[in-house]
């Protein structure tokens, strides 16, 4: 009798090889019961359907959302312990997620600049003449566009999956580029490098803004893709980083009393401050401190127009970043399996706290899509606690708050007194997933005659 020899046919081995991965996709290990959902594309009106807190995948990571405000709170006081800061693949490749204690360096650095004593000290008054300044010159303009051009970039919406309820579902994703932005990149890179980006060889705003756009895409790197766009935007400004940092080390006689000086000195001390680190650092701190305001900003201009009656209210400002979910989330890693509601959150999961949902919740905020300043006069001190946080809560809040808060302020203050406007152009709002401004808006600021 002949032998039968069992021949491995590669096509079966690869068919096994991708059920198994399917079967094991669908159903992830776990010591005990994960949180509903499905683990396929997201789709609309997730949390409809399995409640506050749900498995899904997000750009093809297994994630569980979260949109409970005890959870979330709880949550957020476990940083270090339970769960750690987590981010998607393109922000980790272009922010370099950095170590523990470089984070912490980079908070602490980001509070001694932009923080509260330095407002008050300095930024205050300059930020006051920045933006009379800017106003004066957009007011000089027939009409101002708080958008310049539009590029398509749909190839990316293809893989690009919608992930919760909140987040709109778009067939085209349009590029913005915003006079704000110019404006907070400009102050920022004062503050950091003592730099003059008005004048600098490379149109730094408006190659961040291409930069924004590949930061939310697939992390597929071929050319055409907006994720390989944004790392060759990377290179570039990290290269005109690296030659002000090589610049200002040559010359360590001639300090500023910068960000950058600061960092400079502490590298005698800290060891992990080397020069890659520097040009990172001032990369990253670039780009938070334009995108988000400026972003807030434009919102802001365009509900202000819309709702002049609300001129008034120093609320404004609240009900925009409520509204606007300039970041709809952020994420962690659990540290250790964690328990919820009966189910269980595997060590390793990314957790989203799904902000957007939170801010949109209409069992706290009446009316929630409304544009309704007036509401944070009553609201409940434990509905802002735990259900407001536009810049995080906890150890890891955003380190630039209060200097966002002041910058949006001090704009209004100067539009409101000093300024008139009047929308001459609208246009819609997308959330692909941060929020663009795909037509623009047109304005006509004027002065008022006294
Ligand atoms: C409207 C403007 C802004 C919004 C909505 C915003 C939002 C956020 C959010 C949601 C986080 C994550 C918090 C967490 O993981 O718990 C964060 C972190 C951070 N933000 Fe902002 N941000 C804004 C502006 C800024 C500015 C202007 C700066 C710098 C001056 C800044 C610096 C940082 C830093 C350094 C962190 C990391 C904090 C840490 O891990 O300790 N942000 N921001």
């Amino acid at each position: 009798m002949t032998e039968q020899k069992w021949d491995p046919n590669p096509l079966v081995f690869l068919l096994h090889f991708f059920l198994y991965y399917i079967y094991r996709w669908r159903n992830p290990k776990c010591s005990g019961a994960l949180p509903p959902g499905s683990m396929g594309l997201p789709m609309i009106g997730e949390s409809l359907q399995y409640g506050p807190i749900f498995k899904t995948n997000v750009a093809g990571w297994p994630v569980i959302i979260t949109a409970d405000p005890e959870f979330n709170h709880f949550l957020l006081r476990q940083d270090g312990k339970l769960v750690d800061t987590w981010s998607m693949d393109t922000f980790a490749e272009v922010f370099d997620q950095a170590s523990q204690s470089s984070k912490k360096y980079t908070r602490h650095l980001t509070l001694s600049h932009f923080g509260v004593e330095s407002l008050k000290e300095k930024l205050l008054p300059q930020m006051e003449d920045m933006v009379c300044e800017t106003l004066r010159k957009w007011s000089s303009e027939e009409s101002i566009e708080v958008k310049g051009a539009a590029v398509t970039v749909s190839i990316e919406l293809n893989h690009l999956p919608c992930m919760t309820n909140t987040w709109l579902h778009v067939q085209e994703l349009h590029f913005d580029i915003f006079l704000p932005w110019q404006m907070t990149i400009n102050f920022a890179a004062k503050q950091i490098f003592s730099g003059d980006l008005e004048n600098a060889p490379l149109n730094i705003s408006e190659m961040f803004k291409d930069l924004v756009e590949g930061l939310m895409s697939f992390p597929i790197n071929i050319p055409g893709t907006a994720h390989h766009k944004c790392l060759q935007i990377h290179k570039k400004v990290r290269k005109m980083m690296k030659d002000v940092v090589q610049k200002r080390l040559a010359a360590p006689e001639r300090t500023q009393g910068d960000l950058l000086d600061h960092i400079i000195q502490d590298m005698d001390t800290e060891t992990y401050i080397k020069e890659d680190f520097v040009v990172q650092l001032m990369f990253g701190l670039l780009f938070v401190t334009s995108d988000s305001i400026s972003t807030t900003l434009a919102l802001a201009f365009k509900l202000l127009a819309e709702h002049p009656a609300v001129l008034e209210e120093l609320t404004v400002i609240n009900e925009v970043l409520r509204l606007g979910n300039i970041a709809p989330g952020f994420f962690r890693r659990a540290l250790k399996d964690i328990p919820v509601n009966g189910y269980t959150i595997p060590e390793g999961w990314v957790i989203m706290i799904a902000t957007a949902a939170l801010h949109l919740n209409s069992n706290q905020f009446e009316d929630p899509l409304a544009f309704n300043p007036w509401r944070w006069k009553n609201i409940q001190p434990s509905v802002v606690s735990k259900c407001f946080m536009p810049f995080g809560s906890g150890m890891k809040q955003c380190a630039g708050a209060e200097y966002s808060r002041v910058l949006l302020a001090t704009f209004l203050h100067v539009l409101v007194t000093k300024y008139r406007w009047a929308m001459v152009k609208g246009g819609k709002i997308v959330r692909a997933p941060i929020i663009r401004f795909p037509d623009g808006f047109h304005f006509k600021i004027s002065e008022k005659s006294n």
